[in-house]
């Protein structure tokens, strides 16, 4: 028997729900095989980030080549990345072995405000893996970053998802878990076609690591060969039933449930996917 390959290089959350952890454990729900390259190591809970612990470009690169030299991947994504040096070990490892689809997660600052990627690191993302990326998954404080403006109404979106995509990135989703109102909607572009994929806002503060199960949920379908707007739709659908049963760990914003996806079938109808201009 066979499986997708996924790899995904991202840091570790000793927590269990975000980084490494969650990636994986999404893999595995959605029938990949997954693998992982550490880009460090973080000492975090459900209350906050007490360490990090950088890994050496060398040892990102030992990784990713055992990985690549011998079992090959169907697609990665890269999560965490700590520094510029790293990102661009990541970056000339993807381009030496030929590898995609790459999904990147630009995760930029932890859920509990901790900087998870160092602030000169930020613009070097814009040069060196964007351009490799099938698609980059920013979240909105994030995509500000990006793009350098404030992003406060769709019409903004749709021209930051524009200029993402103009950075190189084959395609965007802006995701709206920051954003008010009673939707949490986010917003797909591939230089063709807008798309809204919109659930309901689930009113709970066990929301940690959604951003990083999100992209690992794309990263698995595309592994399996689905079309990337059919693999952001399952990934929106595996992150609402994972928001919707909390599991109540922890004594502060603890993590999603992975384990819903297929044992819960409720919430899946609500989600709804628009086409605009
Ligand atoms: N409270 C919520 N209810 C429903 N969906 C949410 C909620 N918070 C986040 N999401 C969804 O989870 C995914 C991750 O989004 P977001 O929280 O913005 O990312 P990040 O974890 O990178 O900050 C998106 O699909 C977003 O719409
Ligand atoms: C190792 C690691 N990677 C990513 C995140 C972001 O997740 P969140 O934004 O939900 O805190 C995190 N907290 N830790």
């Amino acid at each position: 028997m066979t499986l997708p390959r996924a790899l995904t290089i991202a840091g570790s959350d000793s927590g269990g729900g975000a980084g490494i952890q969650a990636d994986l454990k999404t893999f595995q729900e959605l029938g990949a095989f997954g693998m992982s390259a550490l880009t460090a190591v973080t000492a975090q809970n459900t209350q906050g980030v007490s360490g990090i612990y950088e890994m050496t470009a060398e040892a990102v690169a030992r990784q990713m080549d055992a990985v690549l030299e011998d079992i090959g991947v169907d697609a990665l994504k890269t999560g965490m990345i700590a520094n510029v040096e790293i990102m661009e070990t990541i970056a000339e490892k993807i381009r030496q072995h030929g590898v995609g689809p790459l999904v990147v997660d630009p995760v930029m600052v932890a859920k509990s405000g901790h900087s998870l990627l160092e602030k000169d690191a930020r613009k070097a993302l814009t040069q060196t893996l964007l351009p490799l990326a099938l698609l980059v998954t920013p979240n909105l404080p994030e995509a500000e970053i990006l793009v350098n403006q404030q992003l406060d109404t769709e019409a903004k979106r749709k021209d930051g998802a524009r200029r993402i995509l103009d950075m190189g990135a084959s395609a965007v989703v802006i995701k709206g878990g920051h954003l008010e109102g009673e939707t949490a909607s986010d917003l797909f572009y591939d230089g063709e076609s807008f798309l809204t994929f919109s659930a309901p806002r689930i009113h709970t503060r066990h929301t940690h690591g959604t951003g990083c199960t999100f992209s690992a949920a794309v990263t698995a379908e595309l592994a399996k060969g689905r079309n990337l707007a059919d693999a952001v739709y399952t990934a929106k659908k595996f992150i609402t039933r994972a928001i919707a049963r909390p599991l109540e760990l922890g004594k502060g914003h603890g993590p999603t449930n992975h384990w819903a996806y297929n044992r819960d079938r409720d919430p899946e109808g609500v989600i709804t996917r628009t086409l605009s201009t």
